[in-house]
């Protein structure tokens, strides 16, 4: 995606838009000059007795197509803004569990930020547009006047325009630095909001992510910022003085080499005086421009990083789906293939039964938690088959068979909103009777705004109220990765007794990572990983 493309998608009028301004623009310009300069000169004007008229004429129809253009222009600003932010989020969310790994949520907030700068993009360009116009005009009337002397001062402004740009391309390679910067400073920050717990109770850590990370991050940034605006102010004074410099030659030099009239140099110098503000105009835009494309570039990267193993746009729900066996035949998944610690999962031949109790048991680091990112599609398998009741499944298929399955993570997170449309009401008896049931009583409270439960809570209360909601969702297949953990030894021994039997009972398949030994016997079957392959799978006869 370009910056013309960008336009391209997003308004078809705008070239045209951009024409007819272009051309009333160049039409008030070079009649408002021509006009100055017949009155200094004391000439006829082509319009005669009209003359006013006209002159009033092509100011209110530059004013109503600057207007109109204007209002239109800030319409299309603000919905390339908002569309370019929700098509982020939009490829965020589609978006394969690595890929989103990869890019870190700090990339994502200095993402939405660059789309906010590219917001600017119609303004800058209708500004560029309105100097260049001026700009071309200007010269060309110049031409008119004295061929010669025109080219000498385009030829003077072209290796004025050299330097300039010269200089800009240094700029924008700190600008790209400050904005690495920026990058890693949004990652530290967002450390110390995850981790603030951690920070608060050491001062060795918070000295150490304030000191050593963000205080030095931000002097760089500081330095790399304050030594752009110093270079910027470079350009703008040459930009400035170089007037000075173009109309000395034209007082000085033009009358000795072609011989011009006075009136030709006082026509010469008016031209000059009113190519002035474009050409500024021109100086403060081309930086913006110089912005917009690093934030473009910047989007386009993450655009790419995000399309890996996008899954297609989810437009409804899918209905869930029952089973009768779930197999995995010669699968196998590796992290970053690429370096040279990786950790390869490989499943042979795995089979899942409805109505089966697993439980996945293994070291740390064996391949547990790799396991249920596999089952739920997190992770794409790189190679091998995946039969649902002896049906292949494609990878899309894979991931919409996850919506058959009701996940709580070891690190589960209790969204503030109700996503997934439970009946929280207190007329809904089954969910009272469950409340009752995962000792959650007395325990829950709502919040007045949402209506949804608080999720102010400790970790074991936070994991029954996961689990109650996960069964909630109805569905068939239930994962838990470490649910047990933060469980107190009365919540953990229901859990085991009494809850999984229920859950058994219900219907549902449960798969479970699990380190309590002492309750292995309640699963159908025990697999124990290590290094990435089951090594072995248990049946439990009772
Ligand atoms: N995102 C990742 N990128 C690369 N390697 C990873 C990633 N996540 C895990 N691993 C590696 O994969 C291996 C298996 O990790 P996994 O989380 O599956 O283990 P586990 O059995 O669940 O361990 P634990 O009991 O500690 O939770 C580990 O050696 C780990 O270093």
């Amino acid at each position: 995606m370009n910056l013309l493309k960008l336009f391209q998608t997003r308004s078809r009028t705008f070239y045209v838009f951009l024409v007819i301004l272009g051309m009333v623009s160049s039409l008030t310009n070079l009649g408002i000059l021509m006009q100055i300069n017949i009155a200094l000169g004391g000439g006829a004007s082509y319009f005669g007795k009209y003359n006013v008229l006209a002159f009033a004429g092509l100011i209110v129809l530059s004013f109503f197509t600057t207007l109109y253009f204007q209002k239109y222009m800030a319409e299309l600003t603000n919905n390339i803004m908002y569309s370019l932010e929700l098509s982020i989020i939009e490829k965020v969310r589609n978006a394969s569990y690595e890929s989103f790994e990869k890019m870190g949520g700090s990339r994502l907030y200095a993402a939405v930020s660059d789309a906010r700068v590219l917001g600017r993009v119609p303004e800058i360009f209708v500004a560029i547009l309105n100097a260049a116009v001026t700009l071309i005009c200007s010269l060309g009337y110049l031409y008119w006047i004295s061929l010669w002397a025109g080219i000498t001062i385009t030829l003077l402004m072209v290796g004025l325009l050299l330097v300039y740009l010269y200089r800009n391309n240094i700029i924008e390679k700190d600008l790209n630095k400050v904005r690495d910067l920026q990058d890693n400073y949004y990652n530290s920050l967002r450390e110390l909001l995850v981790g603030f717990k951690q920070i608060r109770v050491s001062t060795l850590r918070n000295l150490n992510i304030f000191n050593k990370f963000i205080f030095t991050n931000r002097n760089k940034a500081k330095e790399l910022s304050m030594g752009v605006s110093r270079k910027y102010i470079v350009n703008e004074l040459i930009g400035v003085y170089s007037w000075y410099f173009v109309l000395g030659v034209i007082i000085f030099l033009l009358p000795v080499l072609f011989h011009i009239s006075l009136i030709q140099l006082a026509v010469f110098i008016t031209t000059i005086l009113f190519m002035m503000s474009p050409v500024s105009q021109l100086i403060v835009y081309i930086p913006s421009l110089t912005g917009i494309r690093i934030a473009l570039e910047r989007i386009n990267r993450l655009d790419g990083e995000l399309k890996v193993d996008a899954l297609p746009a989810i437009i409804a729900p899918p209905p869930f789906r029952d089973f009768t066996s779930l197999r995995f035949e010669n699968v196998s998944y590796m992290y970053s293939p690429d370096e040279k610690r990786s950790f390869e999962l490989h499943l042979p031949d795995f089979r899942i039964s409805k109505g089966e109790i697993i439980f996945v048991v293994g070291g740390n680091g064996s391949g547990k938690t790799t396991f249920i990112n596999v089952l739920t599609a997190l992770c794409r398998v790189d190679t091998g088959k995946v039969w649902l009741d002896e049906q292949e499944l494609s990878w899309e298929e894979m991931s919409l068979f996850s919506n058959s399955m009701a996940v709580v993570y070891s690190d589960h997170y209790l969204f503030t909103e109700n996503y997934d449309e439970h009946d929280l009401s207190d007329e809904n008896e089954l969910l009272q009777e469950r409340i009752e049931i995962f000792n959650l009583n007395g325990i829950l409270s709502k919040e007045a705004k949402t209506g949804n439960f608080s999720t102010k809570l400790s970790k074991g209360q936070q994991k029954r109220l996961a689990l109650m909601l996960a069964l909630t969702e109805d569905k068939p297949i239930i994962v838990l990765d470490e649910w047990a953990a933060e469980q107190d030894p009365e919540n953990r021994r229901l859990f085991y007794l009494e809850w999984l039997p229920m859950l058994k009972r219900m219907g549902k398949t449960i798969i479970a990572i699990s380190h309590d030994d002492d309750f292995f016997h309640v699963a159908d079957r025990v697999i124990r990983f290590n290094y990435g392959k089951i090594v072995s799978d248990t049946e439990l006869v009772l």
